[in-house]
């Protein structure tokens, strides 16, 4: 729903030399882009670069056009970017439903009530089966598949339009993986989402992927076609490690 435009991003920590040195990369309006590299080599400073989490030194990252460098994290939600971290973010102390009800309340900086709110819940449990059977389960007694879940889940019950993703399959199940970035696809085909996906599984991002990155020491060093990315040989030995 929205384009994603990095422009000579350059990013570090404190005093320290750069992570990002000068980073270009588009995603574009609905597109699944996958961002590939090492460990270290900058994705997530990048996804938290764009949410604001980390300032940028210089350059500039345009939502459809609109300058957000400058802006908070929460403007950046407003204007529909969302953030899944790595990790499983969920409160841990609530239901399924509540944690759902929570990613639920605020859409475009605004208040969803009743049944519009509980709608879009009922959504989520239709794109996330093993949520609904366990809607009234505490965060904690959770599979760490189901956690990811709901973390994507309430993600996507906010509507946002870009939804940066960071390793969402670390540790799971293939099957699980499989039918995580099956839902990604899904939505990104039949409501416009865009999506950049941070992934050390190299072969899943691509499969969902309609392009992927390589970053490397925090340059992008490849960005082409999913399907050409993964056939490229001498690419793959370099820096995916298959
Ligand atoms: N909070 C921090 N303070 C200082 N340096 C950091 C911080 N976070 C990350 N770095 C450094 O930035 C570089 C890039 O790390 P980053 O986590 O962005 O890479 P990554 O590609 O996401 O790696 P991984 O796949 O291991 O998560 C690394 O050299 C790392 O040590």
């Amino acid at each position: 729903m929205s384009t994603l435009t990095v422009e000579r991003l350059i990013v570090g920590y404190g005093d320290g030399a750069p992570v990002l040195a000068g980073l270009d990369l588009e995603v574009p309006d609905g597109a699944v882009v996958a961002l590939l590299g090492a460990n270290g080599a900058g994705k997530t400073t990048l996804l938290r670069a764009l949410v604001g989490l980390v300032p940028a030194r210089e350059g500039r990252v345009l939502l459809d056009g609109a300058d957000l460098t400058a802006v908070s994290t929460e403007e950046r939600v407003r204007h529909g970017l969302a953030l899944v971290p790595e990790g499983r973010s969920i409160v841990v102390e609530l239901t399924v439903a509540e944690n759902l009800r929570l990613g639920a309340l605020w859409v475009s900086g605004r208040k969803r009530k009743g049944p519009a709110r509980e709608a879009a819940v009922g959504q989520m449990y239709e794109l996330f089966e093993p949520l609904a059977r366990r809607r009234d389960a505490a965060g904690h007694t959770l599979s760490g598949g189901e956690r990811q879940m709901l973390a994507l889940a309430r993600a996507l019950v906010g509507e946002p339009d870009v939804l940066l993703l960071d390793e969402p399959s670390l540790g799971l199940a293939p099957l699980v993986v499989a039918q995580l970035l099956g839902v990604l696809r899904d939505q990104a085909e039949a409501t416009g989402l865009t999506v950049l996906l941070a992934e050390q599984n190299v072969t899943g991002a691509l499969s969902v992927a309609d392009r992927g990155v390589v970053l490397s020491l925090g340059e992008v060093v490849a960005d082409r076609p999913a399907a050409a990315l993964a056939a490229d040989p001498a690419l793959r030995h370099a820096y995916l490690g298959f």
